[in-house]
């Protein structure tokens, strides 16, 4: 399992040019691309559908897709999707009623599996799911833009859900999206993070190499337990 993991946030990206942009990204440096779904009811803001996800493979995005799905229900979106070529699929227990039951869809579909904590979301939603789950995803951010401020609670969140990734044994990502920077992916690192989704750090600079080896020199500095 590679040590750190870079996820720019294509919600940053141009959407207009939006196969080139990632592509570019990929070029920068980038490990995965990271896909924000988004449906105006589970979160305040609409973004892309699994056809988003298609023309970027059709494309010639090669890259792992990971799925972010901030949308309920969830389980029709897991089947196109996987169909649509994403790699990993999150979903947030606030989003299906039968946790167990999408967690193996996504499974069944050929995925791995993600299970997203909101900053506010206790981490109990864990306890019975964690021989399921690939990647356990802590929100820094309340969903639905790029651009906030990372939560400073979060910290102590990464601290609780690595020791818990630990006592299972199992080989779980511990990724964390939303506040990321270049001055700030050391302190969470540090927390236990060992996955890193940034959309605007990244995005929103001219050069995209420039950001990415400034996170990875910032992580090199830290020792991953
Ligand atoms: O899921 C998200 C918002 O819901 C985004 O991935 C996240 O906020 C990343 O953006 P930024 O790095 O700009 O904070």
């Amino acid at each position: 399992m590679k040590e750190f993991i870079i996820a720019p946030s294509i919600l940053s990206a141009n959407f207009a040019r939006l196969g080139e942009d990632t592509q570019k990204v990929l070029d920068a440096g980038a490990d995965v691309v990271h896909f924000d779904v988004m449906d105006n009811h589970f979160v305040p803001n609409l973004t892309m559908g699994s056809m988003f996800c298609k023309a970027l493979r059709d494309y010639g995005i090669t890259a792992p897709i990971d799925v972010h799905l901030m949308v309920s229900p969830v389980e029709d979106l897991i089947t196109s999707f996987a169909k649509a070529g994403a790699t990993n699929i999150s979903i947030h227990p606030e989003a299906t009623i039968h946790l167990d039951r999408s967690l193996q869809l996504i499974k069944d579909q050929g995925c791995t599996a993600g299970i997203v904590l909101n900053p506010a979301t206790p981490l109990d939603h864990l306890d019975y799911v964690m021989d399921k789950v690939d990647i356990i995803l802590l929100m820094g951010v309340n969903p639905g833009f790029g651009g906030q401020s990372f939560i400073p609670t979060t910290l102590k969140k990464l601290q609780q859900v690595k020791q818990r990734i630990v006592e299972s044994g199992r080989q779980i990502r511990l990724e964390i999206d939303g506040g990321v920077k270049v001055d700030n992916i050391a302190e969470i690192a540090r927390a236990g993070a060992d996955m890193f989704v940034a959309g605007s750090a990244i995005f929103g600079q001219p050069d995209y190499k420039t950001v990415i080896d400034a996170m990875r020199k910032e992580l090199a500095g830290v020792n991953h337990g």
